[in-house]
């Protein structure tokens, strides 16, 4: 059958959750993303199966940790800071949602911007270890320079929702608030929100 499951992409300021995000959704990579702020919604197959995701991509907040089945924490390789928030937000999230198991929260940490290797302050050992540490899956990528990794991040995460049984199909719960990739690439400031 098809699965439909919300995916909240998490981060501190500027580690690239827009970029990843229009990279899975365009396979581009556009540069700047100025203020955006939406969910989009998008449907591929995984062997053989229909998977549907509303992504949400923006900062952290309380309502979108309740609202989401999946995350995806990014923080730049070029970023302690960022990296040192992912394992906070780990804590958040499996302390504020109530699944059986906190264990089995469906959570994948991305280390961004791969490509920037001369400027990196956190090291990929570092990123695999926490990964070890929480139980999450671990992806190093560059939204800048490549596709195939960023689509890796989103089959892994699928994976891990489907371990957590969230086979259900449900309404987007947010109506009318799915924007088209044109508000994108005009640049619109979306505060609809
Ligand atoms: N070199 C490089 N730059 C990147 C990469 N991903 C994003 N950037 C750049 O980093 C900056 C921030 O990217 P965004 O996607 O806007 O980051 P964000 O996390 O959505 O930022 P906020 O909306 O401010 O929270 C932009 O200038 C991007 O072009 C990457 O993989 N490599």
């Amino acid at each position: 059958g098809s699965m439909d499951a919300n995916v909240a992409v998490l981060g501190t300021e500027s580690v690239g959750k827009s970029a990843l995000t229009v990279r899975l959704l365009t396979r581009r990579f556009i540069g700047e993303y100025g203020d955006i702020e939406s969910i989009y919604s998008h449907s591929f197959m995984v062997n053989g199966r229909e998977i549907s995701l509303n992504i949400w991509d923006s900062p952290y907040s309380e309502k979108k940790v309740q609202w989401a089945d999946g995350y995806v924490l990014v923080y730049s390789i070029c970023d302690r800071a960022s990296f040192n928030s992912v394992s906070r937000l780990i804590q958040t999230i499996r302390s504020k949602k109530d699944y059986m198991n906190a264990a089995k929260v469906p959570i994948v940490i991305v280390g961004n911007k791969r490509d920037l290797h001369h400027r990196r302050t956190v090291l990929s050992e570092e990123g695999r270890l926490l990964a070890l540490n929480t139980d999450c899956h671990f992806y190093e990528v560059s939204a800048a320079e490549n596709y195939h990794s960023v689509l890796m991040v989103f089959h892994g995460l699928v994976d891990r929702m489907k371990d957590a049984k969230l086979t259900m199909k449900r309404p987007l719960g947010f109506k009318g608030i799915v924007k088209s990739m044109s508000a994108v690439f005009a640049r619109r400031r979306t505060d609809s929100l």
